[in-house]
C-alpha cells in the first residue's frame, strides 16, 4: 500500500478517516473517530499528537479501557491465528513466534500474574523491544502499582500508535 500525503489525509470524509486509522490504537476506533475533528495535521506528528492528547486526557478507567482492547503478547489469540494484521506483524517482529516451549509458558504464567494484578493486559510495544527484553520488562513491571501500569500501558500504545502511523501516512509530507 502507497503511503498517503497529508493532503489525502486532511481531506478525508470521517467514514474513511475511521477505515484507515480505526486500528492505529488497537481495536479503539473511538480514538480516530475522535481526533478527526482535530484536521487539518500538519504533518504525521502532529496526526500522533492529537492520538496521544486524546489518549492523555482520558481518566484512568479509559486508559485501562484502551488497554483491555489489547491482545495478550504470544497468548490465545496470537496462537490461533485470531490477531490484527497489525498485532501479528509486531509480535512476529519480536520473535515471538518463535518462543521456545519454556519461554511461552514464561510469558503464559507472567501474562496471568500481571492481568491478575492490575486487571487489563500488559502492553508493551513489541516492534521496539525482542522477546528476551519483554520478559524482563513484564517481570520488571510486575512491581509497580496500578496507576504506574495504567500510564507506562499508555505510553507503550502511543509508540505503537507512532509506528503503525508511519505506515500509513508518508512522514516526509507536510501541509
Ligand atoms: N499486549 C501487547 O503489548 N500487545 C501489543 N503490542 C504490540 O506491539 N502490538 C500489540 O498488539
Amino acid at each position: 500500500m502507497s503511503l498517503k500525503p497529508i493532503s489525502a489525509v486532511n481531506s478525508m470524509s470521517y467514514e474513511d478517516f475511521i477505515s484507515i486509522f480505526g486500528n492505529v490504537i488497537e481495536h479503539c476506533s473511538l480514538c480516530a473517530a475522535a481526533v478527526w475533528r482535530d484536521r487539518p495535521f500538519s504533518d504525521v506528528n502532529s496526526l500522533h499528537k492529537s492520538f496521544c492528547q486524546f489518549a492523555d486526557q482520558l481518566p484512568i478507567g479509559g486508559k485501562e479501557g484502551i488497554l483491555r482492547l489489547h491482545p495478550d503478547l504470544a497468548g490465545r489469540l496470537a496462537m490461533s491465528g485470531g490477531l490484527t494484521n497489525e498485532s501479528t506483524k509486531e509480535q512476529q517482529s519480536a520473535g515471538l513466534n518463535t518462543l521456545t516451549d519454556q519461554e511461552k509458558q514464561n510469558m503464559h504464567d507472567l501474562n496471568q500474574q500481571y492481568k491478575q494484578k492490575f486487571g487489563f493486559p500488559f502492553v508493551i510495544c513489541a516492534r521496539e523491544n525482542k522477546k528476551e527484553a519483554i520478559l524482563t520488562g513484564l517481570e520488571r513491571r510486575l512491581n509497580n502499582s496500578g496507576e504506574t501500569e495504567a500510564v507506562t500501558g499508555v505510553e507503550e500504545v502511543k509508540k505503537i500508535c507512532r509506528l503503525r502511523l508511519l505506515d500509513i501516512v508518508d512522514s516526509s509530507s507536510k501541509l
